[in-house]
């Protein structure tokens, strides 16, 4: 039975991800880790993930999570999440990590940490998106250098993080397709007298509102046609679930960073 821990189990996807663990078989939630001050701190674990309580309480210091679990499960902010997985690497604990956001700083700190564990890295957990970072390669490949390609990303008004960090990675698919990087080709912003628009851009526009979930369409506008492919999140369950499967994946792997890809068992 794998021991998972949640961090920022108070929040939208932590809570998710504690209720769906609690009816998952193979796995068992352990602990919970919330920040100093949050109300879900001192709850019961177990009657947040809609099971019976049992006696252990979500913690606000990530090392007392760390001791009972075999694998933190990570949905917070970028620098908390490095924070935890500085205490993971020294604790030899494997992690999953959701958060998106992080600076390329943080990126390449994560990087190095993941030479001491096993940690899975993934801006978008669901099944859908991570076929879609597949099959979008090959299309961007097949059309090639004439078709426009433009992304648009639409998420609730919560949200700190802009583009998400599913939009970056499908950008970034689009521009290794092509031979690119995204650091050359992004365009995140249009207004004024623009001039025309440079054959090689890769748009990626952030629309903010309401309870949106997660959606993120990519264009390639050619002359005379177009393709649109469109993954729209109905719930946060699919990301819940994906995280849950990479945890019970992730335990006894290697140290090494992982995708989504490597767990579901469709990378290159
Ligand atoms: N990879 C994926 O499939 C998905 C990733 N996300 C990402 O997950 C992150 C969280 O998203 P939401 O749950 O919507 O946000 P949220 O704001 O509802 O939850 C974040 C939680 O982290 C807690 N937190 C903040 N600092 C902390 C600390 N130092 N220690 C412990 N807990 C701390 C907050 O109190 C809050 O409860 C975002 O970066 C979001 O983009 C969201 C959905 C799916
Ligand atoms: O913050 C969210 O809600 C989401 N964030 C992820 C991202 O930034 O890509 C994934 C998902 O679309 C929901």
């Amino acid at each position: 039975m794998v021991r998972a821990a949640v961090a920022g189990i108070g929040g939208r996807m932590g809570s998710r991800i504690a209720q769906i663990l609690g009816q998952t078989e193979g796995i068992t939630l352990v602990g919970g880790l919330e920040r100093p001050g949050h109300a879900a701190v001192g709850c019961d674990v177990g009657a947040l993930s809609g099971t019976r309580p049992s006696g252990v309480v979500v913690e606000d210091t990530v090392e007392r999570v760390l001791e009972r679990c075999d694998v933190l499960i990570d949905f917070t902010v970028p620098e908390a999440s490095l924070n935890h997985m500085k205490a993971a690497a020294a604790a030899g604990r494997a992690m999953v990590i959701g958060t998106t956001g992080f600076s390329p700083d943080q990126q390449e700190s994560i990087r190095t940490l993941a030479q001491k564990i096993a940690c899975v890295l993934a801006p978008n957990m669901s099944v859908g998106v991570n076929v879609l970072f597949k099959v979008l390669r090959d299309i961007a490949r097949l059309l090639g250098p004439d078709y426009d390609v433009e992304i648009v990303e639409a998420h609730h008004r919560f949200k700190k993080d802009a583009p998400s960090g599913t939009a970056l990675k499908l950008a970034d698919a689009v521009a290794q397709a092509r031979g690119c990087t995204l650091e050359d080709v992004g365009v995140y912003a249009r207004h004024g007298l623009i001039g025309e628009r440079p054959r090689e851009a890769i748009g990626i526009q952030t629309l903010r509102g309401g309870d949106v979930v997660g959606e993120h369409t990519v264009f390639f506008y050619g002359m005379g046609e177009r393709i649109e492919v469109t993954h729209r999140a109905h719930s946060r369950d699919n990301f819940a679930r994906g995280a849950i499967t990479a945890a019970k994946w992730v335990v006894g792997k290697p140290a090494g960073l992982y995708s989504m890809l490597d767990v579901l068992g469709i990378a290159d």
